[in-house]
């Protein structure tokens, strides 16, 4: 047993001469969720379907609940459940009957497919509406009865091709608590989403899919030092203290008004504690201290916006690219 819910090594997808997927490893732990980020037509839904069994790949080799996706893929059609970006919500029928024609794809047993309806119905906070045609839900109702059908048999790794797109932002929020709920239940997520601060909210792993490949992948906050424009900014209000610090800490930017300085600093810790040393040193203290990081929009753009960018393994000195705009956008 690896842990991994999902495992991915060298997935590739071509579509006639487009390249949809060009060599994606993934790896996500059991219980974890994993995003999937990258702009319109990056490759996610493609991702998606063939994790899911709905596309063969090319090339790559997959793992999912434990099962090798080539050789056992009905045993891994048993253990997931995927909610696409397109809802397999019967909108004729009741959220109720929608949930009862799930129980018998899954060959439930009459009593038990009601029981298992009104549960999850209930869980989804459905039960009103349970028995109006869902045609009659707002999108977010609709949305969580898609969800609700993906959860009949139990599965243990679920997908979720975009689950908040179109969404307004209380159903969003909604989502995330249902998505949080499931994830604290020990179910694995692997979600896309083109919502920065949704991977964000949710994501214990993100990936940046570009160009067919994987750009970054690591926690929220590893990504963000991957982008420069982080700094330390120290305020002061006594002068001459501020004067020391300035002068101890050379690479700073100054604000001689307002008393700032910006240390230029990836946020780490080591990085911190050389800042706070270096003003022990001079016998001076600051009044206030903050860490900026970049936040995911800068990364998402520094890695996306534009192809010089390089890949994660180089990309923590460069400026000379978008990453540099980005610098520039967050220090203003
Ligand atoms: N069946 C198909 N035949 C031909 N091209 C396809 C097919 N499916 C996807 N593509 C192409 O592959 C590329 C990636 O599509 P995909 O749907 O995976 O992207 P995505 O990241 O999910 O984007 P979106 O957020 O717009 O859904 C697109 O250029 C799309 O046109």
């Amino acid at each position: 047993m690896t842990g991994l819910a999902i495992a991915a090594n060298g997935l590739r997808k071509s579509y006639g001469d487009k390249t949809v997927l060009d060599g994606v490893d993934l790896a996500v732990p059991t219980g974890t969720v994993f995003a999937l980020l990258g702009p319109n037509g990056a490759g996610k839904t493609t991702a998606v379907k063939i994790l899911s069994t709905l596309v063969r790949p090319d090339a790559g080799q997959v793992t999912v609940g434990g099962h090798d996706l080539a050789t056992h893929p009905q045993r891994v059609r048993a253990a997931i459940g995927v909610t696409g970006q397109f809802s397999a919500v019967d909108g004729l029928i009741t959220g109720t009957e929608n949930m009862l024609l799930m129980a018998d794809l899954h060959h439930l047993p009459k009593a038990e497919g009601r029981r298992t309806a009104a549960e999850l119905l209930a869980r989804l906070d459905l039960t009103d509406a349970a028995d109006r045609p869902a045609s009659t839900y707002s999108g977010g109702m609709k949305r969580r009865l898609d969800i609700a059908m993906t959860l009949v048999g139990d599965p243990r790794i679920i997908f979720l091709d975009e689950p908040t797109t179109g969404l307004d932002p209380r159903s969003r929020h909604d989502m995330w608590q249902i998505i949080r709920r499931l994830v604290a239940d020990g179910t694995t997520v692997l979600l896309t989403t083109q919502y920065l601060e949704e991977a964000d909210e949710l994501a214990d792993t993100i990936a940046v899919l570009h160009h067919g490949t994987i750009a970054a992948q690591g926690t929220a906050e590893e990504l963000k030092r991957l982008v420069p424009g982080g700094h330390v900014r120290l305020r002061f209000t006594d002068p001459a203290a501020y004067r020391a610090a300035a002068h101890a800490l050379t690479e700073a930017a100054r604000d001689d008004t307002a008393l700032t300085l910006a240390v230029p600093s990836d946020g780490s810790q080591r990085a911190l504690r050389s800042v706070l040393d270096r003003l022990d040193t001079a016998g001076t203290e600051a009044d206030e201290l903050t860490v900026h990081t970049p936040d995911l929009d800068d990364v998402f753009f520094a890695l996306t916006g534009n192809p010089a960018v390089p890949a994660q393994s180089t990309a923590s000195a460069d400026t000379d690219t978008a990453a540099a705009n980005a610098l520039e956008e967050n220090a203003r």
